[in-house]
């Protein structure tokens, strides 16, 4: 991946710093500890800014807890909801943990 999308929605909050993961799907697991992606919105493709990958671990959508929940700053709820709206049906995913430049 030279680079990795959010919806506007997260902006905020990654800018803050209260959001230090993203949940994905194998399609964009490829990831590296260590590794610079710039951060662009999905919707009109605009950098806001660079972060530095810092793991990426696997994880099962029944395992999520509230550790992954504050990390995204949601509720586990609305975490478990938002990822299946994003990704219907799935149950295997990938935590990439990250820190802004
Ligand atoms: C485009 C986009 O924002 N995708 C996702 C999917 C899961 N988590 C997340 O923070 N962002």
């Amino acid at each position: 991946m030279h680079k990795i999308t959010f919806f506007e929605r997260f902006e905020a909050d990654i800018l803050a710093g209260r959001k230090t993961i993203t949940l994905r799907d194998e399609s964009e697991s490829g990831v590296i500890a260590g590794q610079t992606l710039p951060v662009h919105t999905l919707e009109a493709d605009r950098w806001f800014c660079d972060i530095r990958i810092i793991a990426v671990q696997e994880v099962e959508f029944d395992d999520l807890s509230d550790k992954e929940a504050q990390q995204e700053n949601m509720t586990l709820e609305q975490l478990k909801q938002v990822i299946q709206e994003i990704y219907p049906g799935i149950t295997h995913l990938y935590k990439i943990s990250f820190e802004l430049c």
